[in-house]
């Protein structure tokens, strides 16, 4: 079948098993080809082509909704919702989004990206109707690792007590990005493994109600037995005394079971809770036989031997370059204790868990967990390492603010993916972190120019002992610089100049400084002589240096790869003001007041205007009589 010749999933209505299972494997076999091309989540979505065929079978979208927990698993959802033709686009600028977007599809009902949403959504959507008076189904599908995130346990919670009508479809394939990890994955693994129970419960009430007259009196004497039984055996009762119908565990690549069991849902009064079994990667051996995570999400691939094609980088990459560098840290200093909520393959983790297994934690999809978690190590003298993506950081704003800063406590915090971080799009852009750190008191936040200045950061986090020390790095590989062989503190709220200038200053940190520089070479055959400083910490910043430079009353550039709403540029006109330098000119480049969508990193900073070109316009205009000089 023409995929592309897709535009609703009515069709799925007529088919049998059998044209169900060929669909299944035409899906599977155009995932495998189209990912090998433009990269994406492969294996969530190769372990959940049954699971998305049935549900669009048994079900009818958009009436019925269904909302896509992380969402990173919904390409088959679009395949079956007319948009195979665009999967050539997949995660590009101006392409298709990666993750459910409204603007899309009428079936995408619920956008997602960030992990543990889809079950509050899901309420009001079913509050809603129920207010409303309508009639449908409200169908979230949620991961076993999206499940250990705070706020899908505060919606069962709710859920249960309101007992509202919803439908939720638990996929359980074991694993989060890496295995899957907490007591609620073991309750589930003690699931898995009930299949014999649901069995048996289902033959013994068939059994009792056949025997005539006393069979269904003695069947409800069975059912307190049976539910008894049920504590001793399965831990099912897990999500029924939450209020749940528990259906499950079945096998989440058997159509038959499946629709069984779906149409058997539809049925249930209250909420239900659906435990579907499946294999991520399911199809594509590679990707089935990954055990750690590295087929979670993918860069393109050669699809006869699943080997990543390599990408051309200097520079190692800046999480193995962090990750290493606190290893380092931890064989000299045992107060160093690692956390991570859930990214331990995407930070880079792996060498810190095996090398220092009792002071490494994998917490699972809990950002307000770790963060907090950090800070009680904190008081018992403990030197916590937060390792955290800057998307994901924005779950744990209170627990920075309120549980570690507020009290001054030493946390070092990692914040990687700080910047754009392209394919994944608006959902993940680490640009906000600045702005919503900035303005929290005791905080220290600093970013390198490259992977040696990075080392020596994690050295100055490790050293620094007065209060939260943030240090910001991007995703990708660094430039390839010389290391030194020592890691080396840095004075904290030390910037550093990197080309001396007259006319005009440009201030800059991280990943702009070979932008800015690039501006500076272009401005100086202008006749512009262009100072760029590397201002690596954005908190406290060079007070000092600041100073000098407005006193020499010369005009400010100030570029960062961040918000511009309270980002570094803000905190310079802050500065400006407050010292009563009303007269210097300041001008600020950086990320506008919009979400920046998914695409490759180069062509969104084209698209926003943080670039050299740019830079040289900026400053030609600050300098305008240096233009006329050179014309004279
Ligand atoms: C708040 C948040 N934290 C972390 C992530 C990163 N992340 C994306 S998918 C994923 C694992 C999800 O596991 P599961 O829900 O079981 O889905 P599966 O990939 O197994 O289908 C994680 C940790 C995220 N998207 N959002
Ligand atoms: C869907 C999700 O949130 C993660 O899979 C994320 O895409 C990982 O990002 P990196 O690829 O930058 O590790
Ligand atoms: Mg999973």
């Amino acid at each position: 079948m023409d995929l592309t010749k897709i535009s609703s999933p009515s069709f799925l209505k007529d088919l049998n098993k059998k044209q169900l299972e060929a669909l299944a494997g035409e899906i599977r076999a155009f995932l495998i080809e189209k990912c090998s091309i433009t990269g994406g989540h492969i294996g969530p979505n190769l372990g959940v082509v049954e699971l998305t065929i049935a549900l669009h079978k048994a079900f009818n979208s958009p009436k019925d909704k269904f909302l896509w927990d992380v969402g990173h698993q919904a390409y088959v959802h679009k395949i079956l919702t007319g948009r195979a033709s665009q999967f050539d686009t997949l995660r590009q600028f101006k392409g298709l989004c990666g993750f459910p977007k409204l603007v899309e599809s009428e079936h995408d009902m619920w956008e997602t990206g960030h992990s543990s949403t889809s079950l509050s959504a899901a309420m009001g959507m079913a509050a809603a109707r129920d207010i409303k008076g309508d009639k449908n189904f409200v169908v979230p599908i949620i991961g076993d690792g999206a499940l250990t995130g705070g706020m899908a346990l505060e919606a069962l919670n709710h859920i249960g007590h309101e007992k509202t009508n919803m439908i939720v479809i638990l996929n359980d394939n074991e694993m989060s990005i890496a295995p899957n990890v907490g007591a609620l994955h073991d309750v589930l693994g003690r699931l898995r493994t009930a299949k014999e129970y649901s069995r048996a419960k289902e033959d013994l009430e068939s059994l009792i109600h056949k025997i005539p007259m006393v069979g269904d009196k003695l069947a409800a004497t069975a059912e307190r037995v049976k539910d008894s039984l049920k504590y001793l055996v399965v831990s099912g009762v897990f999500f029924e005394e939450l209020g749940f119908k528990y259906l499950g565990p079945i096998d989440g690549h058997d159509f038959e079971a499946l629709e069984k069991t779906l149409e058997y849902a539809k049925k249930v009064q209250g909420p239900v809770l659906v435990h579907v079994l499946t294999k991520k990667g399911k199809g594509y051996k590679p990707a089935e036989d990954d055990t750690i995570g590295t087929w979670h999400g993918t860069g393109p691939y050669k699809m006869e031997t699943g080997a990543f094609v390599k990408s051309s980088t200097k520079g190692p990459a800046w999480s193995s370059l962090v990750a290493e560098s606190v290893r380092k840290c931890m064989k000299e200093d045992n107060r160093i204790v690692t956390i991570t909520p859930a990214m331990p393959v995407g930070s880079k983790l792996e060498g810190i868990q095996k090398d220092f297994p009792n002071r490494f934690f994998d917490v699972g999809i809990a950002e307000q967990h770790a963060t907090t978690m950090a800070a009680g190590l904190a008081t018992q003298h403990m030197k916590p390492f937060l390792s955290i993506y800057s998307t994901f950081l924005q779950r744990a704003y209170d627990q920075v603010l309120h549980d570690i800063a507020r009290p001054n406590l030493n946390v070092f915090i990692g914040i990687d993916r700080a910047g754009l971080v392209g394919a994944d799009g608006e959902t993940h852009q680490g640009v906000f972190d600045i702005s919503f750190l900035r303005h929290i008191p005791n905080i220290v936040l600093m970013m390198p120019k490259d992977e040696n200045e990075g080392q020596h950061m994690v050295k100055t986090a490790i050293d620094y002992n007065d209060g939260p020390i943030a240090l910001r790095y991007p995703r990708g590989n660094g430039l390839g610089v010389e290391m030194d062989a020592e890691m080396k503190a840095l004075p904290i709220g030390s910037w550093e100049v990197l080309r001396e200038g007259s006319d005009a200053v440009i201030l800059t940190f991280g990943t702009t400084i070979p932008m800015a520089l690039k501006a500076a070479e272009q401005l100086a055959y202008q006749g512009i002589d262009v100072r760029v400083v590397n201002a690596r910490f954005i908190k406290p910043m060079d007070e000092v240096m600041l100073h000098e430079i407005m006193q020499e009353n010369l005009p400010i550039l100030t570029i960062e790869e961040s918000l511009l709403q309270g980002g570094f540029g803000s905190a310079v006109l802050e500065f400006a003001f407050d010292k009563k330098y009303r007269n210097v000119q300041i001008e600020r480049i950086g990320i506008p007041d919009e979400f920046i969508e998914h695409g490759e990193v180069d062509l969104l900073l084209e698209e926003i205007n943080v670039t050299a070109e740019e830079a040289v316009k900026r400053i030609t205009q600050l300098v305008p009589n240096k233009q006329s000089d050179r014309v004279n």
